[in-house]
């Protein structure tokens, strides 16, 4: 049998370790070459210099910035392989301009994120997490904890309706929450109520679940006006990015009860969370984990290695990012 010398194989750039998210090496290393820039002992620019007219195929995880001035230290680079479904790590207008193709996760995630967003969502209205703290250290008679609210028939608005905020808004169906969506644009084939104003949505929902892109459009979109709207009974979730809340105002409004509460898995600078939400019961906050299950992972691990093969034979990528 021929044995193939990894440098036999494609070689695949990795700046930074895959933390959380390991796409199976030993599945790569069998397919492509890695070169693992954090390896080297050489100064970043110095290894990607190295590799500068022979790489092809870079994986990125999401603290890997690829901005304009990395590309331009890799030349014959064609394809930035993301593992998840958000890309604002990536500069796309510099690789569509460059000629780069970039593909994400597609939904491999979509369906954990909707478990997430929904679980933070019920955990705010009944307290569970709070009710959980209260358990283990005042509890002292019999029914004298502070009552939750019923999640069905809340008026829930999903801010970005893609494959997340579908899955979102299909189990909100099942209880009984009546949904409503702000996205770019609206979906002909949905009936649900839809805002081209996130402002006029947050002001008819008692809910809003924030699960869109960051783009320039979207950072900082839930501001002061959306919050105010939103009122004083109202609940945020955010398991899109934290940048879309301005998270100074979200604080604000939080600490003077101004919004009802928050279930929040992403922050504006990671993993930077702000104090003065620890001592809030009606706060609710995950480690930018929404996505990650160990089924999921393997299920962006196959789409990276199936969107690797098909770019090294020539194929149509699987889950080439659309910047619709
Ligand atoms: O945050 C996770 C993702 O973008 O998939």
């Amino acid at each position: 049998m021929v044995q193939f010398q990894s440098q036999d194989l494609p070689q695949l750039l990795i700046i930074q370790p895959p933390l959380c998210l390991a796409i199976a090496e030993s599945q790569l290393s069998q397919k492509f070459h890695l070169l693992k820039a954090w390896e080297s002992e050489l100064p970043l620019d110095q290894f990607l210099t190295t590799y500068a007219c022979s790489v092809q195929a870079m994986l990125c995880y999401p603290f890997t910035q690829v901005n304009a001035d990395l590309l331009r230290l890799l030349p014959a680079l064609k394809l930035v392989v993301s593992p998840t479904a958000g890309v604002n790590n990536i500069d796309v207008v510099e690789c569509r301009r460059r000629g780069i193709s970039v593909t994400t996760s597609g939904s491999a995630f979509s369906e954990d994120v909707a478990d997430t967003a929904v679980g933070l969502l019920i955990d705010v209205h009944r307290r569970i997490s709070a009710a959980d703290r209260y358990v283990k250290g005042l509890w002292t008679s019999k029914g004298d904890y502070p009552l939750g609210s019923k999640l069905g028939g809340k008026r829930v608005g999903i801010v970005g309706l893609g494959s997340i905020g579908s899955e979102i808004a299909k189990r909100l169906e099942a209880f009984g929450c009546i949904v409503s969506y702000n996205s770019r644009s609206k979906n002909p084939s949905l009936t649900y109520p839809f805002y081209s104003s996130v402002h006029e949505l947050a002001a008819n929902t008692d809910a809003l679940i924030i699960c869109c892109a960051l783009t320039d459009q979207t950072r900082h979109m839930i501001n002061k006006e959306v919050l105010s709207a939103l009122g004083r009974e109202g609940v945020i979730v955010n398991v899109g990015r934290g940048a879309i809340i301005d998270e100074k105002e979200l604080v604000r409004f939080l600490v003077h009860g101004e919004i009802g509460g928050a279930g929040l898995d992403v922050f504006e600078n990671e993993p930077h969370v702000p104090e003065e939400l620890f001592a809030l019961d009606n706060v609710v906050l995950s480690p930018h984990n929404a996505a990650f299950t160990p089924e999921s992972v393997e299920s962006s691990s196959q789409i990276v290695i199936a969107n690797l093969e098909a770019f090294f034979s020539n194929e149509p990528l699987v889950t080439p990012f659309m910047d619709d």
